[in-house]
């Protein structure tokens, strides 16, 4: 087996330590990517050890991480409330705003987040920022008349967009959609710049997580995982 990169063994760290915060008997939501793939794998581990969990996915690739890893699944559609949602985020900022949807997973991870009673973020110290902005925001759209949409976008003050492609094609989300990446740069107010988003016709969902995050955990290159104040 190759050795993890630094970063890998701070996402590493995080995620595990995430984990031990899941306890037995609750229903929980499961985030996507690269950090969020060391929390499930955990999870894994304390499901074969007789943990008893629901876990709602966020992401159709974390249904197969998860269902890999013998973890039971349930629909969003199949809660009440869940008691925690831990996932990753592509910036946090110190009043836990935060950008997602680097993966394009940010419609479900939102919906998961706001059906969950705690949503815990876990990151890399690289992810830290004092400002939201840096790392495009992701805005999944309907494909039908994109376009639109990317004019809008500008007209909130985006410099420039793309529509996220893979192999030259534009990347499809898990719910048929186009992502659009928004080069904002640093963003003075996101909250508003949320509100506005979603008044675009077009506009499915954005990466800007607004009041959801609880805590955050973050991974430093000393091995150390901290927990935030905010
Ligand atoms: O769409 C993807 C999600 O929002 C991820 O949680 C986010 O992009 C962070 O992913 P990673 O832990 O791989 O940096």
């Amino acid at each position: 087996m190759t050795a993890l990169s630094d970063k890998d063994q701070m996402k590493k760290k995080v995620g595990e330590y995430a984990a031990t915060f899941i306890q037995n008997g609750t229903a929980i939501g499961i985030g996507t990517g690269s950090t969020a793939y060391w929390m499930i794998m955990a999870l894994g581990a304390k499901v074969r050890e007789g943990f008893q969990i629901t876990a709602v996915p966020t992401s159709r690739a974390t249904v197969e991480l998860a269902q890999a890893q013998g973890i039971p699944l349930a629909t969003l559609n199949d809660v009440d409330r869940l008691a925690l949602t831990i996932d990753g985020a592509d910036e946090v900022d110190p009043a836990f705003q935060l950008i997602k949807g680097g993966g394009g997973a940010h419609l479900q991870e939102k919906m998961v987040a706001a059906a969950s009673d705690r949503m815990i973020v876990i990151a890399d110290e690289q992810k830290l920022v004092n400002r939201l902005g840096k790392f495009p925001l992701p805005i999944e759209v309907i494909p039908f008349g994109w376009k639109q949409v990317q004019r809008r976008v500008a007209a909130l003050g985006c410099p420039s967009s793309e529509i996220r492609q893979r192999d030259g094609k534009p990347w499809i989300t898990d719910h048929g959609n186009y992502i659009l990446d928004a080069h904002f740069g640093a963003i003075a107010d996101a909250p508003a710049l949320g509100h506005a988003l979603h008044e675009i016709p077009g506009v499915v969902e954005h990466g800007l997580f607004i009041g959801l995050a609880t805590e955050v955990l973050v991974g430093y290159a000393d091995g150390t995982v901290k927990e935030l104040r905010k």
